[in-house]
């Protein structure tokens, strides 16, 4: 009897609460305070709508029901989510201010240690560390010769490697990220790593776990759920054990540089730091100290690195899939730049169909389809509905790469996106692959440089070969989260 009794109390409670969870959720909808979405249950919120390997496709499929701008529960949390390229751009930059904060995102936030560098932080610890990344990153080279020159050098010793495979199958994974991080390693830690430096190696192992983890079923999961999966053992649990290796690999070269630093003659983005750590060691609420210092370096070598080098490997797969495009960069290459002297940047304006590919590459590729998580600044009306400060908002990048009024054929892989009928590079608003508007990608230009310049090079000194039938190749990625990753593959790079 008193079991029973305890039974229907629980069960007039549970109901209570899921009345109480929809009255509330009703309201938030039906005054037009927030846009429509999904009913969510107490607790698992939208959970059951969202196929864990394939987030951002369910968020993409949700928004043919419920509009361009819908509501969603990640657990208790509403996310509102932008869908298309003009919503998107409305939003980051007609209404940059409102929509230029960071959102929570779990993972984030604890690999930051509760929002430190610049990716995280928010406010004038925002302002603080983008202002001078930017400035600093300027000053070591972007947009100047002598980064250009440091790519050009890494691309050498990459096409050396390549060379040394000898035709064999290899998986470029790696090559492409030793190559890459080397780029922000000369210009944070002022010097490049030897490939075969087992420390680096390491390091790259981690960074590429690290990834890896955040675009997981995993990592999905503690982001929607992080008070739970927080106390699980699981692999998601291996995401902040590499995040810990590599802050405490910063952490020595800060200390190393301590020990060399030259105030009068700064040699990298280290030492700047430093010095700025010097000038604001009085000032109470600086941002200028060694949790910031290892976290903005951090940020630079952690979304410096991956991204780039998976756009490269996913951009070779391509590319292996059509040989025609792969022949047709040739071409270009051999009449614009010849065998004899490295690509240089100022190559791109004069070679308008490589220039197409790279952006269709990125395009497609979609490395970050969701984006990262905006927060609203102010309450905003927006699209008819009066959205309050502090929620969060995905700006669904995918959903602008995809977008079929600015691209005639979204899902399938056509450099003709981006030539005009006379053949020349032609620009599209809807190539959104670094964001927009107050937080767009702080390396956009680096990024860009490196593409171009690794890709170049690459294809100047080989021809791609698959060593499965081309009909094999599977273009959709292995991962889909936070990132998207392509399928394992080996190709053979057969010297020209
Ligand atoms: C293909 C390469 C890359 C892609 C696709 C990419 C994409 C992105 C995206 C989508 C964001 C989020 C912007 C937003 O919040 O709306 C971002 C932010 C950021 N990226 Fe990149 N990125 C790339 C390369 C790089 C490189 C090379 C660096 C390092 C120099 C870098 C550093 C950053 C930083 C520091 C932020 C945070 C900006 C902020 O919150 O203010 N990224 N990137």
């Amino acid at each position: 009897m008193e079991i029973l009794g305890a039974t229907a109390g629980l069960l007039v409670i549970c109901v209570l609460f899921l009345l109480l969870n929809t009255i509330q959720v009703i309201q938030r909808q039906g005054k037009g305070k927030l846009p429509p979405g999904p009913t969510p249950l107490p607790f698992l919120g939208n959970f059951l709508q969202l196929k864990g390997k394939e987030v951002f496709k369910s968020l993409l499929e949700l928004s043919k029901k419920y509009g361009p701008v819908y509501t969603i529960h990640l657990g208790m949390e509403p996310v509102v989510v932008l869908c298309n390229c003009d919503i998107v751009k409305e939003a980051l930059n007609d209404n940059g201010e409102e929509f230029g904060a960071r959102g929570y995102m779990p993972l984030l936030d604890k690999m930051s240690h509760g929002g430190h560098g610049v990716i995280a932080s928010n406010g004038e610890r925002w302002k603080q560390l983008r202002r001078f990344s930017l400035i600093t990153l300027r000053n070591f080279g972007m947009g100047k010769r002598s980064i250009e020159e440091r790519i050009q050098e890494e691309a050498r010793f990459l096409a050396k490697e390549f060379k040394n495979t000898k035709g064999q199958p290899v998986d470029p994974t790696f090559y492409f990220s030793k190559a890459v991080s080397n780029v922000i390693c000369s210009i944070v830690f002022g010097d490049r790593f030897e490939y075969e430096d087992k420390e680096y190696l390491r390091l790259l192992d981690f960074l590429n776990q690290t990834f890896r983890g955040v675009s997981s079923v995993w990592g999905q999961l503690y982001n929607i759920f992080p008070k739970v999966m927080g106390k699980l053992p699981g692999p998601h649990n291996t995401i902040f054990q590499s995040v810990d290796v590599i802050h405490e690999f910063i952490k020595k070269r800060i200390n190393m540089h301590k020990e060399t630093l030259d105030p009068s003659s700064p040699r990298d983005f280290l030492d700047c730091f430093l010095i700025k750590m010097q000038q604001e060691k009085d000032v109470p609420q600086t941002e200028f100290h060694m949790l910031g210092a290892v976290n903005t370096t951090f940020d630079l070598f952690g979304a410096g690195t991956e991204t780039v080098s998976t756009t490269l490997r996913y951009g070779l797969l391509i590319l292996l899939k059509h040989p025609d495009i792969e022949e047709r960069i040739h071409k270009e290459i051999d009449s614009i730049i010849g065998r004899n002297r490295a690509p240089c940047i100022e190559d791109r304006s004069r070679m308008p169909y490589t220039d197409a590919v790279i952006h269709e590459i990125q395009r497609f590729t979609d490395i970050i389809p969701m984006g990262l998580p905006h927060k609203l600044t102010r309450d905003i009306h927006f699209q008819g509905y009066s959205i309050p400060k502090g929620t969060t908002v995905y700006p669904m990048l995918s959903s602008v790469l995809h977008d079929p009024k600015q691209f005639k054929y979204p899902y399938s892989f056509n450099p003709g996106h981006f030539v005009d009928e006379n053949g020349k590079f032609r620009k599209n608003d809807g190539f959104m692959p670094f964001s927009s508007g107050k937080r767009i990608c702080v390396g956009e230009g680096l990024a860009r440089m490196e593409l171009f310049l690794f890709i170049s090079t690459v294809l100047q000194n080989f021809t791609l070969s698959s060593p499965v039938d081309t009909d094999d190749l599977d273009l959709t990625p292995h991962l889909s989260g936070f990132g998207n990753v392509p399928c394992p593959y080996k190709l053979c790079f057969i010297p020209r």
